[in-house]
């Protein structure tokens, strides 16, 4: 999509990001001062212990997390300043958190192509490509939360593949897999960055592994890139040594004394496992290497003990020990980056097709999920209504009185609603939030309307059983005596729009899971306790009552109530503005706070 004259494919200049956790927490330096190029096809390996910033490092390159300072090009795209051109052109395996759990594997990689703008044909085509080539033919009509660890693990790599992106962002692809599938994983991304010509950033720490893989590393520690280059030459700050692998019975350690004695040999680290420890000396000092080993130390205490030449795994743990580090090289030379490539600028038709295409398949794919949780659903929108009607029945005059026979049962239906449309949806925000599922679809080249649109509009088939049953069921029990009027097609999907945007707005706005439930949960109960949506205003104290004009559902339990009995006044007409505004400023906002951008 954009050109860029020059070789590199992602220049990083002095990039930095701090963290500042909390109020009292000390600001983490996650990423500080980094500098360097990846050139177009190449396989660039990021190595580094826990917390070295590798993560973080992915996510900026994605635009996911914004930099403190410095800056980042992709294909010539700045990433802070457009975003969405650069998730265009990258596929991404993020570490956690991905969606599509609750579909079949042949939907999720379908669903992620088309949202990557892969057109119909293409996405069926990759799709039955990818199945073969990761073998996943057997599971392919099985959700893919029921697979095993490491077979999600393959479906997800599949994911990162859809859309033939020029640009791969794998962060430890490998986890969890058997050797044979780790293979598998590496093939292939070689072949897409030889025959493709894609770039691949991947995060591992599995070194040896990576070793065949890359083309280039950078070995992160503390934020900063401690080393960089080919293998070859990381390994030559080690060439021409001897590697002796020491392995000490029953886990036991060294003492200081033995330590010593082989320190006078070679360079002694951790082998990166208890009692395994790596000596690396010139090859002039091997008997005495060999002698300090089986004469001083003595075969009895030794499991084994192996003479090689150095790997890179040896490189990156002395590095980890802080002995031997390689000098890191002075920052890659960066060209003078070219100008930005001017962004072809979609037709407003083109932009409207996108947004419908993204909005389909994030319905389906919420849609989909729900059949994990339809009995679930059927209850509470079918049952749950209904029984609060009969439930209420002694609230006021009864069941037998029409006007009390009302409040009953539009309170009843929008309490449910309520229930349904705020709780439910706050709360499936919270878990997208939390379980790391944002990261997915904020690494997707979608727009957040289409998302928000495909969570409201899933919830709002859910929550119509409970609007509609106790309306129904009261009036086959009772003679109700409805005003069965047009404006019903209007209250009842205007309050379920109304209830969902607030819900997700709460959702939205609260980052912490446990206090989405306590907010929604004590709003259903104020709701309960004090609200003209079950009783007379009149029949209320005064501060209830006012409390009660304060809830939202009362507008919805009042505009259905006038709908039934045919008092469209003017109460009714500001009930519907109510509900209105609710509904847009909700979405609105929504669309507006969740944070696509993760920091
Ligand atoms: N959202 C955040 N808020 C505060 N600190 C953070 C945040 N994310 C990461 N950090 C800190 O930044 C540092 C780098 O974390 P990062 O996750 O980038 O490391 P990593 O190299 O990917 O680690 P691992 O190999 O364990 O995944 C760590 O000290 C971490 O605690």
């Amino acid at each position: 999509m954009m050109s860029n004259d020059q070789t590199s494919a992602i220049e990083v200049r002095g990039l930095t990001r701090v963290y500042r956790p909390g109020r009292r927490g000390e600001p983490v330096r996650a990423n500080d001062d980094l500098t360097f190029t990846v050139t177009r096809g190449e396989v660039f390996g990021l190595l580094g212990p826990n917390g070295a910033g590798k993560t973080t490092l992915v996510s900026q390159l994605l635009g996911l997390v914004r930099p403190t300072s410095g800056s980042i090009r992709v294909e010539g795209v700045d990433v802070v300043s457009d975003p969405e051109a650069v998730k265009a052109m990258t596929g991404f395996l993020p570490q956690t958190g991905l969606s599509m759990r609750l579909v079949e594997v042949r939907r999720a990689l379908h669903y992620t192509g088309r949202l990557r703008g892969q057109t119909e044909p293409e996405a069926r085509r990759q799709t039955a490509e990818l199945i073969e080539e990761l073998g996943l033919g057997p599971v392919a009509d099985r959700y893919v939360d029921q697979l095993s660890g490491g077979m999600t693990r393959m479906v997800n790599f599949g994911m990162a593949l859809m859309g033939r992106t020029r640009v791969l962002i794998l962060d430890e692809p490998t986890n969890e897999l058997d050797p044979r599938n780790r293979r598998l994983i590496w093939d292939m991304v070689g072949r897409r960055s030889a025959s493709d010509g894609t770039t691949v950033v991947l995060v591992t720490h599995n070194v040896l592994e990576a070793e065949q893989a890359v083309h280039r590393v950078g070995v992160m520690r503390g934020g900063r890139i401690v080393a960089l280059g080919t293998p070859g030459e990381l390994k030559g700050s080690l060439a021409g040594k001897v590697r002796m692998e020491l392995l000490v019975k029953d886990g036991e350690s060294l003492r200081q004394a033995e330590l010593d004695r082989l320190g006078d040999v070679g360079t002694v680290t951790s082998g990166g496992r208890p009692g395994s420890y790596l000596v690396h000396s010139d090859p002039e000092s091997m008997p005495e290497m060999v002698k300090a080993v089986t004469g001083d130390l003595g075969m009895t205490r030794l499991d084994d003990f192996r003479l090689s030449r150095p790997t890179l795994e040896d490189v990156y743990l002395s590095m980890d020990t802080g002995a031997g580090v390689p000098a890191p090289p002075p920052p890659a030379a960066v060209p003078e980056a070219p100008p930005p490539a001017a962004r072809p600028r979609r037709s407003a038709g083109e932009r409207v097709r996108r947004t419908l295409v993204d909005f389909k398949y994030l319905w389906l794919e919420q849609m989909l999920e729900v059949r994990t949780t339809w009995t679930w659903s059927l209850l509470f929108g079918l049952l749950m209504p209904v029984a609060m009607v009969f439930g209420l029945a002694r609230i006021g005059n009864g069941l037998d009185d029409p006007a009390s026979l009302l409040y009953i049962v539009s309170g009843a239906a929008v309490f449910s609603l309520a229930t349904e449309g705020i709780a439910t949806l706050a709360q499936r925000i919270g878990v997208i939030k939390t379980d790391g599922m944002m990261v997915y679809y904020a690494s997707l080249p979608i727009g957040k309307v289409s998302f928000v649109a495909a969570l409201v509009l899933s919830r709002l088939l859910l929550i119509m059983p409970g609007l509609v049953t106790p309306i129904i069921a009261a009036d086959l029990m009772y003679d109700t005596n409805y005003v069965i009027s047009p404006w019903l097609l209007v209250v009842l999907p205007l309050s379920c729009l109304a209830l969902s945007a607030i819900g997700l707005a709460i959702g939205t706005l609260i980052a912490s899971m446990d206090l989405i439930v306590v907010v929604t949960n004590l709003l259903i109960f104020v709701l309960l306790l004090a609200s003209p949506v079950l009783i007379p205003p009149e029949s209320l104290p005064a501060p209830l009552r006012v409390l009660g004009y304060l809830l939202p559902p009362t507008y919805a339990a009042d505009a259905l109530r006038h709908t039934l009995d045919g008092t469209l006044g003017a109460t009714f007409a500001l009930d519907l503005a109510a509900l209105a505004a609710l509904t847009v400023i909700g979405l609105a906002g929504a669309t507006r706070w969740i944070r696509w951008r993760l920091a």
